[in-house]
């Protein structure tokens, strides 16, 4: 079975020039749907579980769902990370259920709604690091909040992220921090903030650099060229889903999300996992809405599952081909996590903080 770690994937991603769309799952339909994507375009996926999937579809389900694609698409290296892990006590147990990847937010507190300090930040998070590597786990940080640059505001709707407004200072990561943060907690993939959050409302109108900062990734990655950056909240929100769901019966204002270009443009300057749920579950809900609507008398799930399902299919694998992942599964040699835990006791997989680095410090 074919698991690997994020390590490892953006590791190679970085080498052929890639980014990988890290796909949130809550259940079988999800799981599959990423998987039949992944195959058709020969991919390799990282599939991730914040706490409330966790919560929704239990450890143990999950656990043995994840062990069953795997087994059904052995030759997909197959990443299973924990999205937004929120303290040291989430990231150990989804080790212990198998994760091969864990995010420590440390830019919010332990309740996943304060601001945290860099301090607390850069503190849980080099605990977590030393705990996850020992077992050949990879770790994603967060340095900077996720919000809105237009309102302040973050996001409350999904359970995760600060509640209140917030300063620019705080929605941007600042350069400078993240190459302290990076030297100071040894992560493997860093995320930052520039201007995406959570959820469909993104933005209000087509976001430009004012309001989707794109020139911090760039900033960032011409100081630390070797980290593996992350954005969240990196839905598109695309039009066409928009209208499925209105056209269907769905009240959703008219809202805009991540251009696909823009992200494009991130993978030139080191961006390396970009997380989409919520262009997923549009897609989902489109195709469920239709069915309902158009066929009131039906009552069999699967009649609007398989659809749900045959959707979200086409929007993963429609990213996966745009952020370049096509005809790279197949280059992949996946190491074991006891591998992984040799490498880095070496210490091979140090940061390396080069000359740009070197002259901005
Ligand atoms: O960042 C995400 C999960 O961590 C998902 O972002 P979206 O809500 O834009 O899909
Ligand atoms: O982090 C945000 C993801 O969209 C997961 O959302 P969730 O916490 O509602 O599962
Ligand atoms: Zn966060
Ligand atoms: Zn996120």
């Amino acid at each position: 079975m074919a698991r690997i770690t994020l390590r490892q994937l953006l590791d190679h991603a970085a080498e052929e020039g890639y980014g990988l769309p890290a796909y949130n799952i809550n259940n079988m339909e999800q799981g599959l749907a990423i998987m039949e994507a992944a195959e058709a375009v020969n991919s390799p996926v990282i599939i991730q579980a914040s706490r409330g999937a966790r919560n929704y579809a239990n450890d143990i389900v999950l656990a043995k769902l994840i062990d069953a694609l795997a087994e059904l698409y052995p030759h997909i290296p197959v990443c299973m990370h924990q999205d937004h892990g929120n303290g040291p006590a989430t990231c150990a147990t989804a080790i212990q259920y198998g994760f091969t990847s864990v995010m420590m937010d440390g830019s919010l507190e332990e309740d996943a709604k304060t601001p945290a300090s860099y301090e607390y930040n850069v503190e849980v998070t080099r605990r977590v690091v030393q705990m996850a590597h020992s077992c050949g786990v990879s770790v994603e940080g967060e340095l900077g909040v996720l919000g809105s640059l237009e309102t302040g505001m973050g996001e409350a709707e999904d359970g995760h992220g600060f509640e209140g407004k917030l300063d620019h200072s705080a929605l941007l990561t600042d350069p400078d921090q993240a190459v302290d943060f990076v030297k100071q907690t040894g992560v493997d993939a860093l995320a930052i903030a520039m201007g995406t959050s959570h959820g469909a409302y993104k933005f209000s109108r087509q976001p430009d650099g004012e309001v989707l900062a794109m020139n911090v990734i760039e900033d960032i990655h011409h100081r630390l060229p070797d980290t593996h950056l992350v954005m969240h909240g990196s839905s598109s929100v695309p039009q066409d889903l928009q209208d499925i769901i209105n056209q269907y019966g769905g009240q959703m204002p008219q809202t805009w999300g991540v251009p696909v270009e823009e992200i494009q443009r991130g993978i030139k300057h080191g961006v390396r996992k970009i997380n989409i749920d919520t262009d997923n579950r549009m897609a989902m809900t489109g195709a469920i809405r239709k069915i309902l609507m158009e066929k009131p008398g039906e009552f069999d799930p699967r009649a609007y599952l398989k659809p749900a399902k045959e959707a979200m299919r086409k929007l993963c694998q429609e990213r996966f081909v745009q952020f370049g992942c096509e005809g790279q599964a197949s280059k992949i040699r996946p190491l074991s996590t006891a591998q992984m835990a040799v490498r880095y006791a070496s210490g091979e997989l140090n940061p390396h903080f080069g000359s740009a680095t070197a002259k901005a410090a």
